[in-house]
């Protein structure tokens, strides 16, 4: 019998950017700034939306905070994408499978929000409300048990992270101590040749500048057709380049069978940032489409659903970086041998330098010195919700 206090309150907040970052909601950044400069998208097929995703509306859910409120008074909270939307789900339908229970519950509660909202939901942004919940339980069990979430989670098996960093300057990311850096790719399908060559000419200037050993890939956000992707792959190779991320559409599991099976030998094929459960990545996993996956713990389905798709990745010996999410991925990487490293999204405007991912919504957000870091033993997650943000509750009951 657990002797934790009920639950008492869930709560959904959204987020006014204030115009210092998007936090949680990281594409959602001013002009100038890396993340929203000509990248390949699926949608660059189409000349209008070509030049920036905020033209395509990448930007318009905005971020999400939940807060779940034990009965004696201690919070536990979390910061995901999915903003209003999201938040009417939270509070509307998934508060209920919350509210007056035991927090220790988290499989049974994670059962309840997902098959009660799979009508409507499975994959997207239910599922990113349903990791906002999930994290944020994750992070109040953690307060009221006094111990971080990689403790819970079996704890650490290294003494420190090391990570890769992915911004538009690898050059200055190996500065910084990175073990690597990938770039965004610019230029899609619908800019052909010419486009292909640029994409190639800036993995050459980086190649040039970084050196050969330092890791370089590209992400191409779902932009890419097979044929392109596989072209890409082998031209890149004589480059060196290490992996190939997300070069088709999710849907397309036959795709990434196929582009595994073209790319030159030595060359990694990576997906599943926006992949979502362990049925999700079963697919991944059983169709051989991919070397590494890269579950987003934040959209897959938070921890709960993260431990069940390391799993399976670790039993066919495939790798699991998790997608950015800060330190909801760090308390995670820590704790499995299949994560060896982790990624950091440089959220600085030029990729040039070193600031908190999630800024400005989280307080005490660790960040890498040097490459490295060890991920924080407080409680919980072991940051604060920055309440000098401009928080809003649109669904209050
Ligand atoms: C750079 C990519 O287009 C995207 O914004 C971030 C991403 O996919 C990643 O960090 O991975
Ligand atoms: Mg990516």
């Amino acid at each position: 019998m657990s002797r934790l206090p009920k639950i008492k309150h869930v709560r959904a907040f959204v987020v006014k950017n204030d115009g210092t970052g998007g936090g949680a909601d990281y594409h959602d950044q001013g002009d100038g700034h890396w993340i929203d400069d000509h990248i390949a998208t699926p949608m660059a097929k189409y000349p209008e939306y070509r030049q920036s995703r905020r033209s395509f509306g990448i930007n318009v859910l905005g971020t999400l905070v939940v807060e779940i409120e034990a009965e004696n008074g201690v919070v536990g909270f979390a910061v995901t994408t999915g903003g209003e939307p999201a938040a009417y789900i939270v509070e509307k339908h998934l508060a209920r499978f919350l509210e007056g229970r035991d927090p220790s519950e988290v499989e049974k509660i994670w059962d309840q929000m997902y098959f009660s909202t799979q009508y409507y939901g499975r994959k997207g942004l239910v599922v990113n409300a349903i990791s906002g919940v999930d994290l944020a339980l994750w992070d109040l069990l953690g307060r009221l048990r006094q111990e971080p979430v990689f403790a819970m989670l079996g704890g650490a098996v290294r003494d420190e992270l090391t990570f890769y960093a992915t911004g538009a300057r690898p050059d200055k990311a190996k500065e910084l101590g990175f073990i690597g850096g990938k770039m965004p790719l610019h230029h899609g399908p619908a800019e052909g040749e010419d486009g292909l060559h640029k994409n190639l000419a800036e993995l050459e200037a980086m190649r040039n500048a970084c050196g050969d050993d330092f890791w370089l890939m590209f992400d191409c956000w779902m932009a890419l057709d097979l044929n392109y992707a596989t072209r890409l792959a082998q031209e890149a190779h004589k480059l060196g380049l290490k992996w190939i991320e997300e070069a088709l559409s999710p849907d397309d599991y036959w795709g990434y069978q196929a582009l595994k099976k073209k790319a030159p030998k030595g060359m990694l094929v990576t997906t599943g940032e926006h992949e979502a459960t362990r049925w999700g990545f079963r697919m991944l996993l059983e169709m051989e489409c991919c070397d590494i996956i890269q579950p987003d713990v934040g959209w897959c389905g938070g921890v709960t659903e993260l431990i069940k798709i390391s799993a399976m990745a670790d039993a066919k010996s495939v790798l699991m970086i998790p997608h950015g999410s800060s330190v909801y991925s760090y308390h995670f990487v820590v704790t499995r041998h299949n994560s060896p490293f982790a990624e950091f999204l440089m959220m600085a405007p030029g990729a040039d330098e070193v600031v908190p991912m999630f800024h400005p919504q989280l307080i005490g957000e660790p960040v890498p010195v040097n490459g490295r870091l060890k991920v924080p033993d407080a409680p919980g997650f072991g940051v604060e919700l920055n309440r000098d943000i401009a928080l809003h509750r649109p669904y209050a009951r």
